[in-house]
């Protein structure tokens, strides 16, 4: 009986906690209900108004009502400020509190550090950066935006410890979408911390919201300050100015100010695929992946033949981890690009003749006259120099290995595996392997060994944009030529779109073996130009009878001539035998025919010997005539002699001639195009050969050019 009470009361006290919890749940979804009902009234009120008074809520998720309604308000226009850092933070929007006052501004600017002055690891005391927000803040670890300071410096600023929580009777509180913190906000930031975030990105830090100021728009304690982007914003104009402002960040290796100059380059040309494929780079250099992943798939779209988008896209992928779709496209990139010469420079308009297209500082040089202590140069220096050039590029590289990446883009031809070389130049490790092979197959011989030239420097230098120019032994349509630690690269005729730009590595002799061992063995190129077509498709009948003439020139007929005083005429007559078989070897092809040149040269030295100067110099004349459009370094040889002979036979108008043609050929790569009608250009073209060439300026004293 007593449990059978027992079991009713219980039953009894069951329901009334079932009515209790019924009645709560009750009580809940109606406060559900109003809240719901509260945040409707809100967003209609919101709406409504442009401002609303957040102070006065003191719930959270109001706030988070709020940013949300901002955002619908404002889709369209964020649609357009795409932030590159999007893809990084978390979508969850916050609303962020400062909770410093603001102070009264009693800088001296004579304390104001600018951007470039930061020290890693090294807090500034007593100093403070002046910047401006030029991005929108995005919320990650810590609020993230890029400012810039007045000299245009950009760099990535983040904030520690800012509340997104307001605590309660805090006055002075503002959200990231209100007063502050949009672009164009300008700071001053004190105990600025400045550090690397990971390899060699850095980033300015802020752990204190004490230490940031928030300059009030009317406050006129900077107005003395001079901004130099305002300047570049009133002259830049249009996408193309946007993208040399880029690219000029992009060599100073400002990854960022590059990406935000593409970006206003794209929105106005959204179908630029340079545009879009070049801030495909700077985000793979930032580690946005994601974000170069939709650049090069943008521009694959636009252009699906398009290389270099191809091969960001696949080092996008492999960034993202997703190794089996990059392999495919970088694999299928392999095939399309094996047969061909790697990377170059294709003209993007028609480029008029004689056009300076670069004027590259060199990355490093070395000259004879340091490594051996004298100006004379001969071919067995040229491996000391470049093995000096390796010494100091590694040392370089130790002292600041960031440069690694410059250097390690660079070909190699160690045939590494896509990830192998991305790993290499991620890890900035100075690798003296990879070192000595990229210079193999890019340094830049300063001058080259010519004809018993022994006066001048020579040097050897790596050059990182110009190393990226591809070679043909023949009808090379731009100049390289250095001055000091300057390469300048010049068309030496006009280039029409599309036609690829090409220099000549070298211009040695020509002959076939020889520059095949250079080609193929040393630097893996399997050239394609007229004469190595020829030569290849010449029978080897023709190649053996070659040789044996050329033998016969070099073992019998050379040397006699240099070391005889007499020259027995039947020497010449052997010599003049040799130089006619020779042509009529390639007799279809007259304007290839350069296995002449050197015994042309060498029959015009036979007879100013003997005492002919009239026949040495018709011959060499020949000789220019022969070869003046094609073979540049020799043609020096050529008119050097022409000159000594002219005025050994008192020729002095000829000579002068001669002298302005040598000028023109040494100094229109760096100075242009020279013009007849303008006598002036002889003294300027002298001043500059005079450290280049000094011998025509012997010449220009005896004939009292200037
Ligand atoms: C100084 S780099 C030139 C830039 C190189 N194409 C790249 O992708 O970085 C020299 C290398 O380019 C390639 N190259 C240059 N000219 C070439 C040609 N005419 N034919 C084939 N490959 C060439 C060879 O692999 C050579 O070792």
């Amino acid at each position: 009986m007593k449990k059978k009470d027992d079991e009713k009361k219980d039953d009894e006290t069951k329901k009334k906690d079932d009515k209790a919890k019924k009645k709560t749940m009750k009580r809940k979804k109606d406060d559900k209900t109003k809240k719901r009902g509260l945040k409707k009234d809100l967003i209609r009120e919101d709406l409504d108004r442009e401002k609303i008074d957040l102070e006065k809520k003191d719930d959270e998720s109001i706030y988070c009502v709020y940013i949300i309604l901002l955002t619908k308000k404002k889709v369209d226009e964020k649609k357009k400020r795409l932030d590159n850092l999007d893809n990084l933070c978390d979508k969850r929007k916050y609303v962020v509190h400062n909770i410093n006052k603001q102070e009264n501004l009693t800088l001296n600017i004579q304390l104001r550090i600018s951007i470039s002055n930061l020290q890693v690891d090294n807090v500034p005391t007593g100093r403070f950066l002046l910047c401006r927000v030029i991005s929108r803040f995005v919320k990650l670890y810590a609020l993230l935006a890029l400012v810039e300071d007045p000299e245009g410096n950009v760099e990535r600023f983040a904030l520690y410890n800012w509340t997104n929580i307001p605590k309660e009777g805090q006055s002075n509180i503002k959200s990231i979408n209100q007063l502050f913190l949009p672009i164009g906000t300008l700071l001053v930031i004190k105990n600025i911390s400045y550090e690397y975030v990971t390899g060699n990105i850095t980033i300015i830090r802020s752990n204190n919201p004490d230490d940031v100021i928030i300059v009030d728009q009317n406050n006129k304690s900077f107005s003395d300050v001079k901004w130099s982007t305002n300047e570049k914003k009133v002259e830049i104009k249009n996408a193309d100015d946007f993208h040399r402002c880029g690219n000029d960040y992009f060599s100073s290796s400002n990854y960022i100010a590059a990406n935000y100059n593409y970006s206003n380059g794209i929105k106005l040309e959204p179908q630029n695929v340079t545009l879009l494929i070049n801030r495909a780079e700077t985000c793979l250099r930032l580690y946005q992946f994601h974000n170069a992943l939709k650049d090069t798939e943008i521009a694959l779209m636009y252009e699906p033949n398009n290389l270099i988008a191809a091969y960001r896209k696949g080092k996008a992928l492999c960034g993202l981890k997703h190794y089996k779709e990059a392999t495919n496209i970088l694999q299928n990139l392999h095939q399309r690009t094996k047969e061909g010469k790697g990377r170059g420079w294709i003209a993007k308009c028609d480029i008029p003749e004689y056009t300076l297209l670069m004027v590259s500082k060199a990355f490093k040089v070395v000259f004879s006259n340091e490594v051996f202590g004298t100006m004379i140069s001969d071919t067995q220096n040229d491996d000391s120099l470049v093995e000096e050039l390796t010494t100091c590029i590694t040392l370089k590289l130790i002292a600041e290995p960031y440069y690694c990446q410059e250097v390690y883009q660079l070909y190699d031809g160690l045939n590494l595996s896509e990830n192998e070389k991305i790993e290499l130049i991620n890890k900035n490790e100075v690798n003296i392997n990879l070192i000595v092979h990229t210079l193999l197959h890019n340094d830049f011989g300063l001058n080259y060994n010519e004809f018993n030239l022994k006066t001048e420097i020579t040097g050897t230098g790596l050059c990182i944009l110009p190393s990226l120019f591809n070679h043909a032994c023949i009808d090379e349509n731009v100049n390289h030529f250095f001055l000091g630690d300057l390469i300048f690269l010049r068309t030496n005729r006009p280039i029409s779109k599309g036609e690829e730009l090409i220099i000549n590595y070298r211009n040695f002799a020509f002959c076939y073996e020889e520059r095949l061992v250079y080609l193929k063995t040393m630097m893996n190129i399997d050239c394609q130009c007229r004469l190595c077509k020829l030569e290849r498709s010449e029978s080897q009948e023709i190649r053996l009878r070659m040789r044996e003439l050329l033998k016969i020139y070099n073992e019998s007929i050379k040397p006699k001539l240099l070391e005889s005083h007499n020259v027995d005429p039947s020497l010449i007559k052997e010599l003049e035998d040799i130089i006619a078989k020779l042509s009529s070897l390639r007799k279809e092809h007259p304007d290839l025919e350069f296995n002449t040149m050197e015994l042309r040269i060498m029959l015009g030295y036979a007879y100013r010997k003997s005492g002919n100067n009239k026949k040495a110099l018709s011959i060499l004349k020949e000789a220019y005539d022969l070869y003046k459009t094609i073979c540049l370094s020799q043609i020096r040889v050529i008119i050097n002699n022409i000159l000594i002979i002219s005025l050994e036979l008192e020729l002095f108008e000829e000579a002068k001639k001669w002298v302005d043609i040598i000028l023109k050929i040494v100094v229109e790569p760096i100075m242009g195009k020279l013009e007849d009608d303008k006598p002036e250009w002889r003294k300027e073209a002298l001043r500059l050969t005079e450290k280049i060439y000094p011998k025509i300026n012997s010449f220009a004293e005896t004939l009292e050019i200037v």
